[in-house]
């Protein structure tokens, strides 16, 4: 008998640009041996920079490409971190009220030098201001899906991968 940790899965990290989605899923993923879904990663793989996509066919297309690359990942025995804006899809809310869901929070004062130097469309035109507005729209939705939230913002990604498991797993 070992003492790796166990989920059950898949379980989904929703929240904000910067909240450490990424980052916290990737960890997870390697901490209890699954599958790693990102994506703004797969939606990059089949479609290109995000960015490029913003650029060329605007937000309204990128939901819809977004939609359903979420659709056929949460069918998946994986980790899933989604992109900071898939909780908009009524669909998606749909779906992830079925499974455990972790809403990864930050402060605005702790996520601005997160999101530094990065190529996020929806940050091009108002940076921390309008990182802090996208937010707050949100919020009832990411508080609507969520089965557990962490705030992130002093906080090691190690601690926040020991606290998921925690809340929501055993060992083996
Ligand atoms: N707990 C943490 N403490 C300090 N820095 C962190 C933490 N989590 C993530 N970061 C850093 O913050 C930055 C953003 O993290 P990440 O890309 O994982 O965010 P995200 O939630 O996936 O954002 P997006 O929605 O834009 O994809 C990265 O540089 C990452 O290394
Ligand atoms: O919050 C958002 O709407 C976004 C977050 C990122 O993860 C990407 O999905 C994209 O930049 C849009
Ligand atoms: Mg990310």
């Amino acid at each position: 008998m070992s003492d790796t940790p166990r989920l059950a899965l898949p379980i989904v990290l929703v929240g904000p640009m910067g909240a450490g989605k990424s980052r916290v899923g990737q960890r997870l993923a390697a901490s209890v041996g699954a599958p790693f879904v990102d994506t703004d990663l797969r939606i990059a793989e089949r479609y290109g920079p995000i960015e490029e996509i913003f650029d060329r066919e605007g937000e309204e297309y990128f939901r819809i490409v977004e939609r359903e690359v979420v659709d056929e990942a949460l069918r998946e025995e994986a980790v899933i971190s989604l992109g900071g804006g898939a909780v908009l899809h009524d669909d998606t809310r749909d779906d992830l009220a079925g499974l455990p869901v972790v809403w990864l929070q930050v402060s605005a004062s702790a996520v601005a030098p997160r999101l530094a130097g990065g190529t996020r469309p929806l940050l091009a035109d108002g940076g921390i201001e309008r990182w802090s507005a996208i937010l707050e729209a949100r919020r009832p939705l990411y508080e609507s899906v969520a089965d557990f939230s962490i705030d992130t913002s002093r906080r090691s990604v190690a601690r926040i991968v020991d606290d998921i498991t925690g809340h929501f797993g055993g060992t083996r």
